[in-house]
């Protein structure tokens, strides 16, 4: 087996190329033009032959769910390739016995195991991938903090057989969270497919309340990495919670409610709220302090005046009081 080997360009488009443990059979023009020459030379003999083919590549897809997370997996194949090189996104350890049973089942050879981030709401399946199959490689972001056989950065590229997904940084929901997208090019799957992990999802967003997300964060990385791409790429998120498969960044553009609204307006309403709440926090504070004032009063009346034993109902909501014998 070919070792794994990684490139870096001076291309500012697409600084790391990680390559598979498959060289490219027949690499097309469009795989070529992200790779510097040094790097093409590196990956293959035969790489300065490769020029252009008519033969297309073909990507086998499924994408599978664990229903008690609302999880979706993605098995991702180039099956044009002699060793249909496989990758697997965002596995559940739940669900590994399975996948990997439809894996050996469709012939695929498994390379990666890819997270888009660290998840809250399960347990990664990637290592008892590693554990199960030999050789595969584990990837998630550097910016993630996590453990892996490979960590990528935005721009980076990860390729299996002659497909290939780029690293888009996504942060918001994790500051590590990133999004592949499928290749741009004649060969690559068209429309393009975003796996957006938590950032975005059908119609909804990965919540930012907690494993340092932020909400200005995700909605500007979301605006500038994924509504961006052609208005026709696939939206595959990691979750659905309401029966969604698939959307399309056209579709979320236009019908996300928690995406789409101006940032300034999401701002002034997100101020506004906080306002509401600590405006509700001083005035049920200081009717309690009213009422405690009204029944020390009424404590001393009681006694100086009355003289006998009362029970004082206080009304919070109206600040007033009856006396009761
Ligand atoms: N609303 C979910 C609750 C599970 C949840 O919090 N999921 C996370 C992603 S896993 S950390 C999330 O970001 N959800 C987005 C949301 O809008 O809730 C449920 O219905 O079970």
């Amino acid at each position: 087996m070919l070792p794994l080997r990684f490139g870096k360009t001076s291309s500012l488009f697409s600084p790391n190329i990680l390559f598979s443990n498959f060289s490219p059979r027949q690499p097309r023009t469009t795989l070529l033009s992200h790779i510097t020459t040094k790097q093409l030379r590196s990956q293959s003999p035969m790489a300065s032959s490769y020029t252009t083919s008519s033969h297309a590549s073909k990507l086998l897809f499924r994408q599978l769910f664990e229903k008690e997370s609302s999880t979706y997996t993605y098995l991702l194949a180039d099956i044009s390739h002699p060793d249909k090189p496989a990758l697997l996104i965002d596995p559940v350890d739940k669900t590994v016995d399975r996948d990997l049973s439809v894996i050996k089942e469709l012939g695929l050879k498994l390379v990666y195991a890819l997270n888009t981030h660290v998840h809250a709401d399960h347990v990664t399946g990637t290592g008892l991938i590693k554990s199960k199959v030999l050789g595969v490689k584990s990837i998630i972001s550097k910016a993630s903090g996590s453990k892996a056989d490979i960590f990528v950065v935005p721009g980076d590229t990860v390729c299996f057989g002659d497909l290939f997904l780029e690293v888009r940084a996504t942060p918001g929901h994790t500051l590590g969270c990133v999004t592949y997208v499928s290749g741009d090019g004649p060969d690559q799957p068209n429309p393009r497919m975003a796996f957006t992990g938590d950032a975005i999802l059908i119609r909804g967003c990965g919540r930012t309340d907690f494993q340092g997300g932020n909400s200005t964060q995700l909605y500007n990385s979301v605006h500038s990495q994924i509504f961006t791409l052609p208005k026709d790429t696939l939206i595959y998120p990691a979750h659905d919670y309401k029966g969604f498969t698939v959307s399309t960044v056209g579709e979320e553009m236009q019908y996300n409610p928690r995406l789409t609204k101006d940032e300034v307006v999401t701002s002034l309403i997100v101020h506004f709220l906080i306002f509401k709440d600590l405006f509700a926090f001083y005035v049920c504070i200081s009717n309690w302090l009213k009422l405690c004032s009204i029944w020390y009063q009424v404590k001393l009346d009681s006694g100086n005046h009355f003289g006998k034993s009362a029970l004082y109902i206080l009304h919070a909501t109206e600040l007033s009081w009856q006396f009761v014998d």
